[in-house]
C-alpha cells in the first residue's frame, strides 16, 4: 500500500537529509507505528506519502503508483484516498460536529444523500452520535479528536495517517483514541501513526518502525517503543 524505495528528502538549505535512503514496505491493512526522536524524520515521511513534498531521490509508491511522478492535478485524488489526523485536531470552529464531518465529503463532491447516510453512521462509529450539533469548543479534547477521526474516515480512505494523534490527550483518553484507530484498522484501512507515546506503542504491540536522523534503525513486528528514549 505504501512503499519507499531508497527515499531521500533534503530540505532546501539543510545540510543533512531529513530522510536518508529509507526503504520500507507497508502492506494493505497493516497498522504501523513510526517512532523516533524529535527531528528524526517522521513527519517528513508522512508528508511525502501525501505528496506535500516530493522526494529528493528514490521512489514513493502509494497503492501501486509512484507519486513523485504524479501530475499536480492528480494530487487531490491521491489525498482523497488518505485520511489525516493531527495532534491539534484542526476542526472548523464555526461548524458543528456533523458539519465538520460532512464538509470532508462535500469538498469531494459526494451527493447530499450519501452525506446524509455517511455522517451519522461515522459519528456512531466514533461514539459521538449525541454530539452531532455541538461546536468543537463545547467538546473535550478526546471528543474533538474523535471528530477529527470521523472526518478523516468518513470518505472510507485506503490509508489513515495520524501524526501524534494522542499528543494533546491524557493517557486514559489516549487509550480510547487508540481503540478507535484499531477498530478503523480492522475494517481494512492501513494506519500509519507517528508517535512519541511509549505507553500506547508498548500496549498495542503493532509493527514499529524507528527512525534516527532520517534512517530506519529498527523495523519490528509487534514491537515496543524502545529502550533508548
Ligand atoms: N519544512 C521544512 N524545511 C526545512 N527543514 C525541515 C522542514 N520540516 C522539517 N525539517 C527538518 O527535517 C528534519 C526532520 O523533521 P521532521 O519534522 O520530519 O521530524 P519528526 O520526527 O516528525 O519530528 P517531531 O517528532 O518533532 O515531529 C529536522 O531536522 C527538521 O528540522
Amino acid at each position: 500500500m505504501i512503499r519507499f524505495e531508497k527515499v531521500t528528502k533534503t530540505y532546501p538549505g539543510a545540510g543533512a537529509p531529513a530522510l536518508d535512503e529509507v526503504s520500507v514496505d507497508v502492506e494493505k491493512g497493516e497498522f504501523v507505528f513510526l517512532v523516533g526522536a524529535s527531528g528524526s524524520g517522521k513527519s517528513t515521511a508522512l508528508r511525502l506519502v501525501l505528496r506535500e513534498y516530493r522526494a529528493t531521490s528514490g521512489r514513493v509508491y502509494v497503492a501501486g503508483k509512484e507519486i513523485n511522478r504524479l501530475a499536480g492535478w492528480k494530487v487531490p485524488r491521491l489525498r482523497r484516498q488518505i485520511g489525516t489526523v493531527f495532534q491539534d485536531f484542526r476542526l472548523l470552529q464555526s461548524k458543528t460536529v456533523a458539519e465538520n464531518v460532512a464538509f470532508a465529503l462535500q469538498v469531494t463532491g459526494k451527493s447530499p444523500r450519501e452525506i446524509k447516510r455517511l455522517v451519522p453512521e461515522t459519528l456512531e462509529l466514533v461514539g459521538l452520535e449525541d454530539r452531532a450539533d455541538r461546536l468543537p469548543d463545547e467538546l473535550s479534547g478526546g471528543e474533538q479528536q474523535r471528530v477529527a477521526i470521523a472526518r478523516a474516515y468518513v470518505g472510507r480512505p485506503m490509508i489513515l495517517i495520524a501524526d501524534e494523534p494522542t499528543g494533546n490527550l491524557d493517557p486514559a483518553t489516549s487509550v480510547g483514541i487508540m481503540k478507535l484507530l484499531d477498530r478503523i484498522n480492522r475494517t481494512g484501512t492501513t494506519v500509519v501513526m507517528a508517535t512519541h507515546d511509549h505507553g500506547i506503542v508498548d500496549q498495542m504491540r503493532k509493527r514499529v518502525i524507528e527512525l534516527d536522523h532520517g534512517r530506519v534503525v529498527r523495523d519490528e513486528a509487534r514491537g515496543v517503543y524502545g529502550f533508548s528514549h
